[in-house]
């Protein structure tokens, strides 16, 4: 039994190492990298604490050389659902009693052993799964992943200290209890943080989980299920399934004791989901909670009074890094024709050192894109705009399939704001561009609100303040983290916190106390100390 108010470790983001060329830190990635390149694992679902394998095994491929099986796992069926399903309930009850310092504690060792011991293997399990380079496996897969466990302990912690007044003679209080029955994680490939904050922050706050990430992350997912194994997470808590999305969901959903989804991926995924929660409405013991965070198409605007050079960095930087596999990419730019001249050449003059090929080698800032379907995706958006009368490749445009699905940075120009790369997300690198006359700067913010169904990120750039204000009130509902002179990509947890409304999703802003409120269900305790005798009100004698 706990005996004292205890307070957690206040939290802090991760440092970012910066792995200098020759240095020690580089050195150490690299050779995990060379040697997990060869380690050929098989990975097994974890059910119940237990290693699962079944009689399917599925190749994992690098993205840089898809000839290349780094490994493979084991893919399960229905039955392995419910047995993730019936796991999770049966470690319900003494999770669910356990005191939460206990569970502060596992997450907190989880954070440390990302931040020291797992740090390479994590980084290099990305780089060589997902395709991210030194920078970017180290912004996501290191520090966003520690950022997120260790501020959502303190979250935690605020959010159960926030108790309601109590009159005199009684005592008023109120418990953050887990959600009746079970949690279901839903997770994208693009961010191994991602994938691991979903099903922690659902257990942390005493909730037991069925995570199914997904099947182009799962070599990065399976460090993480082996850390926090080593961190102490009870057998149980945690289940990570390979499984059939589709089915899967069928078949959770329908569940009476399902009670929450925390998903993040593509917007008509998650429609797709929501519908069947709907459809199954009258099955469940309680109304289940449902986060998704989901797709994006996120702006920069520029005004005259923009810096050029600023402008054209950030659209860089903000488009290209990771391929544009960021929800929060860069995706469509609206420049003020008289700072257009010179952003253009800025742009150009960024684009010729930027170099592509596999994250093996640091200096390489674009690396491949996640798979085959990507690749041809993209390649379909820039054979059309080759074609198209509406618009021209400004630069980049080539695609190469050859060893890797590699998609060069590409820039597409367009005098029809409404042309589909405008509109549509593509998740991969390429930037559209629309020049707009200076004079039509208020058309031009409406046509920023109204271009896309979506609602995640967006960047105004501009040095009069009062175009700022003017673009921060236009803009108030197109972008639910707005960023003002910086690239719209880039949230950093615990101080920007992230999400977006409209198609983007419920903007229940991951890593903060907002996203943690969805995963408890509140009980209110008063506690009368002298109870009433007499029924009768006062007047009444
Ligand atoms: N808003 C955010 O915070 C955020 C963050 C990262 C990624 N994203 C979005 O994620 C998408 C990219 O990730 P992705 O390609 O992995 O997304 P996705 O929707 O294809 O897959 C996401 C997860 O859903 C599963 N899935 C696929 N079909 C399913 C179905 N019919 N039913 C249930 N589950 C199913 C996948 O296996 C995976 O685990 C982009 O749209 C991006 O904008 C959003
Ligand atoms: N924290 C990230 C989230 C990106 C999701 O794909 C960012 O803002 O770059």
């Amino acid at each position: 039994m706990t005996k004292a108010i205890s307070q957690v470790p206040y939290a802090y983001n991760e440092p970012v190492r910066s792995y200098e060329p020759g240095s020690a830190e580089v050195e150490s990635l690299l050779a995990t990298y060379r040697q997990m390149w060869n380690e050929k694992p098989e990975i097994p679902m974890v059910i119940g604490g237990k290693d699962v394998t079944t009689a399917n095994k599925v190749r994992l491929q690098s993205p840089q050389d898809h000839q290349h099986d780094f490994g493979s796992y084991f893919k399960g069926d229905m039955s392995d659902v419910d047995a993730a399903i019936e796991a999770a309930l049966a470690a319900k009850p003494k999770w669910n009693a356990l005191p939460w310092e206990q569970r502060a504690s596992i997450f907190l060792k989880a954070a440390e052993l990302a931040a020291g011991p797992y740090r390479d293997r994590l980084n290099a399990a990305t780089m060589i799964g997902q395709s991210k380079n030194v920078h970017q496996a180290e912004i996501d897969s290191a520090c966003e992943f520690i950022d997120f466990l260790r501020y959502n302990v303190e979250f935690m912690t605020e959010m159960y200290s926030e108790q309601p007044v109590s009159d005199h003679g009684i005592w008023n209080r109120v418990e953050y209890r887990p959600l009746e029955g079970f949690c279901f994680a839903v997770t994208p490939f693009n961010f191994t943080a991602i994938s691991g904050n979903l099903p922690s922050c659902m257990a942390m706050m005493g909730n037991v989980v069925v995570w199914k990430p997904s099947e182009k992350q799962i070599y990065s997912a399976h460090i993480i299920m082996q850390l926090f194994r080593e961190a102490g997470l009870p057998d149980g808590v945690i289940n990570m399934i390979f499984t059939d999305g589709k089915e899967t969901s069928e078949k959770i959903l329908a569940h009476p004791d399902f009670a929450g989804l925390h998903f993040t991926g593509s917007t008509s995924v998650f429609q797709g989901m929501w519908k069947l929660i709907g459809d199954n409405i009258h099955n469940y013991k309680t109304y289940p909670r449902i986060v998704g965070e989901t797709g994006g198409k996120d702006f920069v605007v520029a005004h005259k009074t923009a810096i050029p050079e600023a402008v054209a960095a950030n659209l860089v930087r903000g488009a290209f890094e990771y391929q544009g596999q960021k929800c929060s990419a860069a995706s469509r730019a609206y420049i003020s024709k008289s700072i257009w001249d010179e952003v253009k050449a800025s742009m150009e003059a960024q684009l010729k050192t930027v170099k592509m090929g596999s994250p093996e080698d640091p200096s390489n800032f674009v690396n491949a894109v996640i798979d085959k379907n990507s690749f041809e995706k993209c390649k379909g958006y820039i054979e059309r705009a080759k074609e198209s009368s509406d618009a021209e490749i400004l630069f980049g445009g080539r695609c190469d399939d050859s060893k890797g699905w590699f998609v060069e940075p590409t820039v597409i120009l367009t005098e029809n704001p409404k042309y589909e790369s405008f509109c549509e997300e593509i998740f991969g690198p390429i930037l559209s561009i629309y020049i707009f006359d200076d004079e039509k700067w208020e058309e031009t913010l409406k046509l920023v609100d109204e271009t896309s169904p979506y609602s995640l990120t967006g960047s105004i750039f501009a040095q009069d303040r009062y175009i700022i204000d003017e673009a921060y009130k236009a803009l108030e509902n197109a972008a639910g983290n707005f960023y003002i002179n910086d690239k719209p990509t880039g949230a950093v947890v615990g101080q920007q916190p992230f999400g977006g409304a409209r198609a983007s999703g419920t903007n229940d802003k991951a890593g903060s106390k907002m996203n943690l409120i969805r995963w408890v269900s509140v009980r209110s305790i008063k506690e009368t100390f002298v109870p009433a005798r007499n029924y009768k009100y006062p007047y009444l004698g």
